[in-house]
C-alpha cells in the first residue's frame, strides 16, 4: 500500500478554475519526490491534498489506503506533515520555540520530549540561538526555517516541503538540502517538494512529476525527465545547467558521459578529459 495515492483528483475553485485535473499521483515510502511545474501549475493545491486541507472537487485522495474523513485527519495530519509556501501561513506564536512546540505538544508529548524534538528541529534548521525571538519580526528566509523546524519536530512520516529553499540564503539552501537528504536515508522517510530550482531536483530527487495547467505532463527519474529538454521547455521549464552544458559539448563532439548531478558531471569532466580512467 503506498503512503500516499491520488486517483483521478480534481479540484476546482470558486469562480470555475480547474486547478487540478485527473491527477494520478503515487508516493512510494522512502522515496523523495520532486514536483516541478511553472507557476499556476497547481503544485501548492495538490500538496493541500495531501494533508485534507483542501477537499477534492472530483476522484479521491487516500493516505495509507484511506480516504481522508473528519475521524482520521488528526492522524492524517501526524502521518503527512506540510510545510506552506509563505511561512506566515503556518507561524503564530509569540516566541520561535513555543511556535515549534506547538506540533508536538498538540501531539500530547511529555514536556522532556517536546524540548527535545524543539532542540534538534531547531539545530537541524540553524536556529537554536533565535529561540526566544518572536516569529514576525524575522526575515522571510529565517521564518521559512521556522516552518520547516515546526513540521520536522512533529516527525512525521511524510514531509511535504512546498518550494522549502525559496528566500534562502546559500547556507540556508545547503542546510535543507543536507536534511531532506538525512531525512529520507536516516528515517526511511518520504519527502515530497516543489521548487523551481531544477539544480536541486536533479541532486534531491528519486521520482519527478512535471505538473502544468493542473495536469502531469510526465514523470519519471532524473534521467527520463531530464532528458525531454523540449517537453520542459514547452511548459516554461528548463534542464539543470550541468546537463545542459554536456549535452553542448556532446553536440560538438567532446565525447563525454552525461551526468545530471555535480557529482556525476564532476566524474565525467575528469573522465573525459583524460584525469581518470
Ligand atoms: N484560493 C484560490 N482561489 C482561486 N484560485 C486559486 C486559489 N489558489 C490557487 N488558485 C489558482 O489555481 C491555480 C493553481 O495554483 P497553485 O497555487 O496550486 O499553483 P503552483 O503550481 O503552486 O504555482 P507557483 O509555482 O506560482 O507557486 C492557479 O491558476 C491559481 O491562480
Amino acid at each position: 500500500m503506498h503512503i500516499i495515492e491520488t486517483q483521478q483528483l480534481g479540484h476546482t475553485y470558486k469562480g470555475n478554475i480547474d486547478a487540478l485535473k485527473n491527477i494520478s499521483f503515487i508516493a512510494p515510502r522512502n522515496t523523495r519526490i520532486a514536483i516541478i511545474g511553472p507557476n499556476g501549475a497547481g503544485k501548492s493545491t495538490l500538496f493541500k491534498h495531501f494533508n485534507g486541507v483542501l477537499k477534492p472537487t472530483t476522484g479521491k485522495v487516500l493516505i495509507r489506503g484511506e480516504p481522508i474523513t473528519k475521524e482520521n485527519i488528526r492522524e492524517v495530519r501526524r502521518t503527512v506533515g506540510l510545510v506552506f509556501q509563505n511561512p506566515d501561513d503556518q507561524i503564530f506564536s509569540p516566541t520561535v520555540e513555543q511556535d515549534v512546540a506547538f506540533g508536538p505538544t498538540n501531539m500530547g508529548l511529555d514536556e522532556e520530549a517536546v524540548k527535545h524534538r524543539v532542540h534538534e528541529a531547531l539545530s537541524t534548521v540553524g536556529l537554536l540561538d533565535y529561540r526566544t525571538r518572536v516569529p514576525h519580526h524575522l526575515s522571510g528566509g529565517e521564518k521559512k526555517r521556522v516552518a520547516i523546524a515546526g513540521i520536522i519536530a512533529m516527525e512525521p512520516q511524510v514531509l511535504v516541503l512546498d518550494e522549502p529553499t525559496a528566500g534562502l540564503d546559500p547556507q540556508g539552501v545547503r542546510d535543507i538540502v543536507k536534511f531532506i537528504k538525512n531525512f529520507s536515508v536516516q528515517y526511511g522517510m518520504t519527502v515530497i517538494f516543489s521548487t523551481h530550482s531544477i539544480s536541486l531536483v536533479a541532486e534531491l530527487a528519486d521520482y519527478i512529476y512535471v505538473m502544468n495547467a493542473g495536469t502531469f505532463v510526465a514523470e519519471g527519474t532524473v534521467p527520463e525527465v531530464f532528458s525531454q529538454p523540449e517537453l520542459l521547455a514547452s511548459v516554461r521549464l528548463d534542464i539543470p545547467v550541468l546537463p545542459k552544458l554536456i549535452t553542448s559539448l556532446q553536440s560538438q563532439g567532446v565525447p563525454i558521459e552525461m551526468g545530471y548531478t555535480y557529482q556525476e558531471a564532476e566524474q565525467a569532466f575528469l573522465k573525459a578529459f583524460g584525469k581518470m580512467s
